[in-house]
């Protein structure tokens, strides 16, 4: 269908040669516009997605906008200033989804946009934008009238470009407002001065809550880039808090490579009459079609030596690689730097200093190198130069984040290839992957390609204590991750071989944690790790094989067994970087830790026939054999019931001291955040977030309690303060005659 040509003798033709005539290029455009636009006609969310190879531009009622057939920016009733700003950064022919959604909404209309990663959304959304506050002859003295949502801090930072760049022309004020910014005062007195504002949640929530005159009431279109991602459980709190501060009238573009269609969502945006644009819903493929994607069955045990050897085996890549928590990033980084891999590493997370990540982003835009990230790395950003390799070491949360996460090479006209590690328990993502068009090739682990790398690890953990530490953090944190899953099919935490994903890290020790609770009935306040992993090796092995139990069970079954035993110094020695090569044995047990907790780790204990421990040496003189020791088994379970009362005792006393301390830390805090002294709520390192989801989650919380200083008058902690505070200005203003009577009246109450 031949899309209609306007009738010359209509009103708005009239309007438009009159506007030609007085020049004015706002009203050619608004006639131009209204010209294109359907007379009237609903659209309810069903409106059918366009085929991918028809023109796009279809209106409502099955007709074509009068620019449906436009393949080019130039032919688009575009302002000059915004066609020059496209000339200039060399954009000339539209996309798919710029061809279908611009029509749409340059005539101010809601739009739903969904198109592939790398194919050219933000230009859908930035050309309107600057259009309809051109239209509106926006100007400064009108404050914002347009804000553009993103997740992340640093795709705001490269809207904010894109928006520099196409909008140079135009003389409206942009602003950039992220968090983990110092300058927030700065940003207070200019924000209102502001016509553009390009920003994430957190950061736009601060300004309204805390910028004096900090006014919406005006805006004309709220964007939300990755809007499935803003539309999330993450962002909840936050979006509809900004939600309910903006007015209802206004044009909302919502755009993202996986798209919400869900009507709560788009209820919580009051949307009106979306346009639904997915324009590659009929595609074969949902990722890009220059993309190779592959997966490998890697046990978890593997994946650092399946990375490391990658990284060997591809020196010369641009390569992105993605784990689940920061620490993992972290650890990886942090020890493959040492080990040296022949390629510049870098790694990226959210719990990095701003000006860090900024830094980290452009080096690796502009640099072969290798780049460690958490998922904050995994939507909407555009490297400068093309990402040869995508490496998800952890799987995905889901599809969408698969999608977005592979979505970082073969964008726009370029090709690219991307690598899932999957541990056998997790095959199932593989159908889920299928299930939603995408090709994936599975491959597995050639073990003669594999360079093992926990021997050197282990050596290192030897040589740097505080990597041994980060080693734990990143164990544990792994594991919240896969526990916090929602997706139970793929993620159990219980099919991991728990002591073995240790060793890999090279750590000596399988830490504990205690985030588990009550497996397989115990009704336990809290299981060891190992207890865990003994529960569930029966249930792992099937898809593991190779785990030897044999062995140990029978030892577990005389109960006092070797322990793992800590590298003297001179194995210590041989394990030194270069002596590559596995870790030794590990035989963790839950009876074996229990034991491990009563004495220092790494001697060796033998206990004599009646259960009693024999000093070191003497166990020497010991030939253990199941016959000739006879161990009164009693004994030593009640021994060890006995010490372990006595560890939790012990621990008891221990938090009650940490939370009296804590208790005194967070007045201490309170205090100084009271005389004025507040902090930018960033990267404190230590706090055990995990992923970037929690860290968003930790800075919630902070700026929750930061109100909560100036505002809750009847907190128990600050009252205290408010108390000793009093205390201790009286002591001071008393004179010493009056100090000294006062000391001598405690006394003499005291004799009495
Ligand atoms: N019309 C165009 N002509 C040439 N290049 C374009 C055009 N539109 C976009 N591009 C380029 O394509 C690349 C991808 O664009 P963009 O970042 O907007 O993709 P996207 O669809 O938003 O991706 P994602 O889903 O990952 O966020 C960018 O480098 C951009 O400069």
């Amino acid at each position: 269908m031949r899309p209609p040509k306007p009738n010359p003798k209509t009103r708005k033709l009239r309007k438009r040669l009159l506007a030609e005539e007085e020049g004015d290029e706002v009203e050619l455009l608004e006639s131009w516009i209204d010209s294109g636009k359907p007379d009237s006609g609903s659209n309810p969310l069903s409106f059918p997605p366009l085929p991918e190879k028809a023109p796009v531009g279809q209106l409502r009622d099955g007709s074509f906008s009068p620019y449906a057939g436009c393949l080019k920016f130039s032919q688009l009733p575009l302002s000059k200033k915004t066609k020059d700003g496209l000339a200039k950064a060399n954009y000339k022919d539209m996309t798919d989804i710029q061809r279908a959604s611009l029509p749409h909404a340059l005539c101010g209309r809601d739009i739903l946009g969904a198109a592939k990663t790398g194919s050219g959304k933000t230009l859908a959304f930035i050309i309107p934008v600057l259009e309809k506050l051109y239209r509106a002859r926006w100007g400064p003295q009108d404050g914002v009238g347009c804000i553009i949502m993103s997740p992340t801090r640093e795709l705001a930072g490269q809207l904010f470009e894109v928006l520099k760049s196409v909008g140079k022309y135009h003389g409206f004020s942009a602003g950039l407002l992220i968090g983990g910014r110092k300058d927030v005062d700065t940003e207070k007195e200019h924000v209102n001065d502001l016509n553009i504002l390009v920003c994430t949640p957190g950061r736009l929530l601060q300004h309204m809550d805390e910028t004096p005159n900090f006014n919406c009431s005006e805006l004309q279109v709220l964007v939300l880039d990755e809007a499935d991602r803003i539309l999330d459980v993450g962002f909840k709190r936050d979006l509809n808090a900004i939600i309910s501060q903006l007015p209802k009238q206004r044009q909302t573009l919502l755009f993202s490579a996986t798209q919400t269609k869900s009507v709560q969502d788009l209820a919580r945006l009051s949307l009106k009459d979306p346009e639904y644009l997915g324009v590659h819903e009929e595609s074969e493929t949902a990722t890009p079609s220059l993309l190779q994607q592959t997966a490998i069955v890697v046990p978890l045990e593997q994946k650092l030596d399946m990375l490391w050897s990658f990284v060997k085996a591809h020196l010369n890549s641009r390569m992105l690689v993605f784990f689940s928590t920061c620490k993992q990033v972290k650890f990886a980084f942090e020890t493959f730097k040492k080990l040296r891999p022949g390629i510049p590493l870098k790694c990226l997370h959210g719990r990095m200093k701003q000006e860090k990540r900024m830094g980290i982003y452009s080096q690796f835009c502009n640099q072969h190198s290798v780049l460690f990230c958490t998922d904050v790395a995994s939507r909407g950003l555009d490297f400068e130069k093309a990402v040869d390799w995508v490496v998800q070491v952890d799987c995905p949360e889901d599809v969408a984040a698969y999608i977005h996460r592979v979505g970082r090479t073969a964008r726009y006209l370029s090709g690219g290839k991307s690598v899932l590690f999957l541990m056998p328990s997790e095959m199932e993502m593989i159908r889920k992957l299928e299930e939603k068009k995408i090709p994936i090739r599975i491959t597995k682990t050639n073990a003669k390609r594999l360079q093992p790398v926990s021997g050197l690890l282990a050596a290192l953990l030897v040589k740097y204590p505080n990597l041994q530490q980060l080693a734990q953090r990143a164990f544990t944190t792994y594991l919240k991750s896969v526990q916090k899953q929602r997706d139970k099919e793929i993620f159990d935490v219980k099919k991991l071989l728990i002591e073995d994903y240790s060793a890999s890290l090279g750590l000596p020790m399988t830490p504990k944690f205690n985030f588990i609770k009550k497996v397989k009935g115990k009704s336990s306040a809290e299981l060891s790790l190992v207890e865990l992993s003994s529960a569930k090796k029966n249930a792992s092995e099937d898809n593991f094989g190779s785990f030897d139990t044999s062995k140990e069970d029978e030892s577990e079954a005389e109960g006092v067994d070797i322990l793992r035993q800590k590298p003297t110094q001179d194995e210590g020695k041989k394990t030194e970087l270069g002596a590559a090569g596995p870790p030794p044995t590990r035989i963790l047990k839950k009876k074996k830790l229990k034991i491990n907790m009563d004495r220092p780790v790494g001697n060796k204990v033998v206990f004599d026939e009646e259960g009693d421990p024999l000093p070191p040496l003497a166990g020497l003189a010991v030939k253990r054999t199941t016959d000739s020791v006879q161990l009164d088994m009693n004994k030593v379970v009640q021994n060890l019931k006995e010490k372990r009362r006595q560890m939790e005792l012990a621990d008891k006393e221990d938090k009650a001291l940490y939370r009296e301390s804590r208790k005194e830390r967070r007045i201490k805090e309170k205090m100084k955040r009271k005389r004025g002294r507040e902090e930018e709520e960033e990267d404190s390192d230590d706090d055990g977030a995990t992923s970037d989801e929690e860290v968003r989650e930790d800075r919630f919380n902070k700026k929750n309690k930061k109100g909560k200083i100036y505002f809750e008058s009847d907190d128990s902690d600050n009252e205290e303060t408010v108390k000793n505070n009093k205390k201790v200005v009286n002591t001071e203003s008393i004179s010493l005659a009056e100090q000294e009577q006062l000391a001598l009246k405690v006394l003499e109450s005291l004799h009495s």
